[in-house]
């Protein structure tokens, strides 16, 4: 524990008790380590190439062989002094193993030296970072959390709850990191504050296409793929995993909304999300409102970059107004920060215990563009690690076989309408057996749709959603707001013997269960090999 005022006793713990030394193996042929000086205050920033991915033992196609042992491309320690990655303090000496592609920095307070060893596309110490910002916002919300516990917490109004934190900015500039950095120091701080991931584009804990909410009750794991670590359904860890709530949107985008004052049907992609994050927000205060500490350490939302648009500030409207949100960060944007606080801190407006705080931050120079390309790559890689686990460590999936008439699948696609002919209603849908039979509503162009499908080849490399909800009554309601309880890849259609090969992270009853095919995250073709 290296920043100052950050120790708390019995909290500063030996992190090698936390991080066991795991199977890492430097590669066959390794080039020498390199060593890095870090003066107190700099960062070690990092980017690894990406063609090595398919290839990468981690993610090679044959689990047995593959995820027996870490053999890395890239190694880090740290062999003096102290430094952590994203706020998780690194064990001295031992060895830290990145997957291909890995973009990330370690940054010492009171300086390090690191010993490298393996390809980068680039690296260097840069003296400028925005870390010192960061520790001013986690003190800023050890405030709010310490005046909450004061205030007993419980029983109160919003208002005595600790922080409830909206991050926004433009894509790539660094909401996830600046998420791992305040969790991990509240961690430190003997907080578990809940980490919302809105942005369904990666995954946390869960696969591409999840919103989840995670409480995080231990070190985040560096290593793993998506620097949060992972959710060990099967199989040892070394740091703690994490069980988190899951809902699937199980589409691309967030559409274009409508500008100009219109309002987009409710059965639209927009539509959908906010139906999802109200039920999201439901299930995140409720649990606050019975624990005391958990609503005192808060929770921090991860937003998707179209939130930190004009044509997404609906969203962040509903986000706020759901979730209660008491502090907005907005990183790295003039106009964004000044739109926000027109929007909920106005000049002149007295500010009381309820109002939103709204806080300008520097985006981090070390933030990385990532091109469409790199985040397939991630999906592909986050996908295999929720089934495999990203680690030496590995999963047990097993592949199950199920009856084309044991399972009920639901394909839950967008469909557009020039016209405008259909839409989905809550509470319009009383067919539970029947196809969906879209409403009329002329104002709609574009609808979200589910309708019972007869698996078929095209099912095949498709991820699907296990809601806990089977045999809903109400399939378009139920199924979209349903927690999921976790997810199969379709390894194989058999149309002769009307059978699905399917795979999944633990032994799972699937008979009688309802499935949801969604029109995103795509496929992934090599899963098995
Ligand atoms: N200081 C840093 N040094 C090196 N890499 C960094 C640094 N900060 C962030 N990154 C990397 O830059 C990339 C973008 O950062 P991050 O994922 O935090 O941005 P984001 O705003 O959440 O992105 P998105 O808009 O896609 O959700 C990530 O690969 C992250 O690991």
């Amino acid at each position: 524990m290296n920043i100052p005022g950050l120790s708390i006793p019995g909290l500063s713990c030996d992190p090698s008790d936390l991080h066991p030394t795991t199977t890492a193996t430097l590669p066959a042929e390794p080039s020498p380590p390199r060593t890095h000086i870090l003066p107190a205050g700099s960062e070690y920033r990092f980017e690894l190439p990406l063609k090595s991915h398919l290839s990468h033992p981690h993610f090679s196609a044959d689990p047995a062989s593959s995820f027996s042992s870490i053999n890395a491309a890239f190694t880090l320690r740290v062999t003096s002094g102290s430094a952590e990655l994203f706020g998780t303090e690194l064990a001295p000496s031992r060895p830290y193993a990145f997957a291909p592609g890995a973009r990330a920095a370690v940054f010492s307070w009171a300086g390090a030296e690191l010993e490298v060893q393996g390809e980068v596309e680039s690296e260097f110490v840069a003296e400028e970072t925005s870390m010192a910002e960061a520790a001013n916002v986690h003190f800023a919300l050890e405030n709010l959390r310490e005046a909450s516990t004061r205030s007993g917490g419980v029983g109160g109004d919003a208002s005595m709850g600790g922080p409830r934190v909206l991050v926004l900015g433009a894509k790539d500039s660094g909401k996830t990191s600046l998420c791992k950095i305040l969790s991990s120091y509240a961690l430190r701080m003997g907080r578990q504050p809940v980490v919302v991931n809105l942005d369904h584009a990666e995954g946390h804990a869960a696969v591409p296409g999840a919103l989840t909410a995670t409480v995080v009750a231990g070190l985040l794991d560096p290593e793993s793929v998506s620097g949060w670590g992972s959710s060990g359904i099967t199989g040892p860890s070394a740091v703690p995993t994490s069980t988190p709530l899951v809902y699937f949107y199980g589409m691309e985008g967030l559409g274009e909304g409508i500008m100009g004052g219109g309002r987009e049907p409710q059965g639209g992609r927009r539509g959908v999300w906010k139906a999802v994050v109200t039920r999201m927000a439901l299930a995140v205060t409720g649990r606050m409102e019975d624990d005391a500490e958990a609503k005192a350490a808060g929770f921090l939302i991860d937003a998707p970059a179209v939130l930190g648009d004009k044509k997404g500030y609906d969203l962040v409207e509903h986000v706020v107004s759901e979730f209660s949100v008491n502090v907005v960060l907005v990183l790295g944007s003039e106009r964004l920060y000044s739109d926000m606080r027109r929007k909920f801190a106005p000049q002149g407006q007295t500010s009381t215990e309820e109002s939103v705080r709204v806080v300008k931050l520097t985006k981090s120079e070390g933030c990385v563009a990532r091109d469409e390309t790199y985040m397939r790559a991630l999906r592909a890689q986050q996908i295999r690690g929720y089934f495999f686990g990203d680690k030496g460590l590995s999963l047990n999936p097993l592949t199950v076989m199920v009856g084309f008439d044991d399972v009920t699948i639901y394909r839950y696609t967008e469909a557009s309408s020039s016209t405008g002919t259909s839409s989905y209603l809550p509470g319009n849908d009383s067919d539970s057996d029947s196809e969906y039979q879209p409403t009329l509503n002329p104002s709609t162009s574009s609808t979200t749709i589910f309708t019972k499908t007869t698996p078929s080849l095209g099912l095949s490399n498709a991820i699907l959603a296990i809601p806990h909800t089977s045999a809903p009554s109400t399939p378009h309601a139920d199924l979209l707001t349903s927690s999921i309880m976790g997810f199969a890849y379709v390894a194989d259609v058999d149309e002769t013997r009307k059978a699905i090969r399917l795979l999944v992270p633990a032994p799972t009853r699937l008979e009688g269960r309802t499935l949801v095919w969604g029109d995103w995250p795509e496929g992934v073709v090599d899963l098995l090999g």
